[in-house]
């Protein structure tokens, strides 16, 4: 099976691309493709597929196995590969996601080569996140969890940009032990469908920085939806403008909440590293 490696600010994606459907044991295949240690290693497994209604379709699985209904960083990936393969792809691209379809605009070009997303409305409302939390909105809300004995109350903010994310403002996101909180955030009661966990600082209301744990990864270098939920929460939370660089272990993406249409636009680079095959 021929397959493509690619990141979008470090967060790395074993690509395959040629299959009219997903295998039957896609999980699997994935937890061992992303193996960093008897796999290829990646963050995790993107298919690009048929699609009836956009260019093509994206379906994603995470390191262990469960699909994410969508990926900021993947759309990146997988926009810039179908742009440089497909003969007669144009600059701007439809891409199909579990989460509805997306808008992609390939700007620039060589190294200086952007992928520009619409990332769609996020969805507010804590039944469609989901969050089972009372209330219409999930917004500066308080989570308890407990490390070993030790007590921590989070407040959170919860955002859906097709997948589930809790955004949490700290005073230092970038020294954060997110390995000894975030999982006890991603598998909280209030979360039926787990979620991504989002630690930031803000510096100034047109830049942040954030560190995240990933639903079903772990941490990982960036996070597209991840930094797309970071700002409406913000926004929502008056910390932040509707226009926010948003400072990732990997590198900085450009995040724009639109006024006008309400939509979320997503700004950032993507890079095939390498291609190979697989053969187990
Ligand atoms: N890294 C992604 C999000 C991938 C899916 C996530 N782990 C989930 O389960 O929702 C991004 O760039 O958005």
């Amino acid at each position: 099976m021929k397959f493509t490696k690619m990141h979008g600010l470090g967060n790395d994606f074993v690509i395959i691309a040629g299959e009219t459907r997903l295998p039957v044991e896609a999980g699997k295949l994935a937890r061992n493709i992303c193996d960093r240690h008897t796999g290829i290693g990646a963050d995790g497994l993107v298919y690009i597929l048929p699609s009836a209604i956009a260019d093509f379709r994206m379906r994603i699985l995470n390191a262990d196995g469960s699909e994410a209904e969508q990926c900021g960083n993947a759309v990146r990936c997988v926009a810039l590969y179908y742009y440089e393969r497909i003969s007669g792809a144009r600059q701007a691209l439809t891409v199909e996601t579990q989460a509805g379809v997306q808008r992609v605009w390939l700007e620039g070009d060589g190294m200086d080569r952007l992928v520009r997303v619409d990332m769609g409305r996020p969805v507010l409302a804590s039944k469609d996140i989901p969050a089972a939390v009372e209330g219409e909105t999930v917004v500066d809300r308080t989570l308890q969890v407990n490390n070993r004995g030790e007590e921590r109350a989070y407040t959170f903010t919860a955002v859906s940009m097709g997948n589930p994310h809790a955004v949490i403002e700290v005073e230092d996101a970038r020294g954060y032990p997110l390995e000894q909180w975030g999982p006890l955030v991603e598998t909280h009661p209030y979360f039926p469908n787990k979620t991504n966990v989002e630690f930031i600082t803000i510096r100034s209301r047109d830049e942040m920085d954030m560190r995240v744990w990933e639903r079903g990864v772990g941490q990982t270098m960036a996070c597209g939806t991840g930094a797309c939920a970071a700002l409406v929460a913000s926004v929502l939370r008056g910390r932040a403008d509707r226009r926010a660089l948003v400072h990732l272990k990997g590198g900085d993406l450009l995040i724009e909440w639109n006024e006008e249409d309400g939509r979320v636009y997503m700004t950032g680079p993507a890079v095939t590293v390498f291609e190979g095959e697989w053969n187990r």
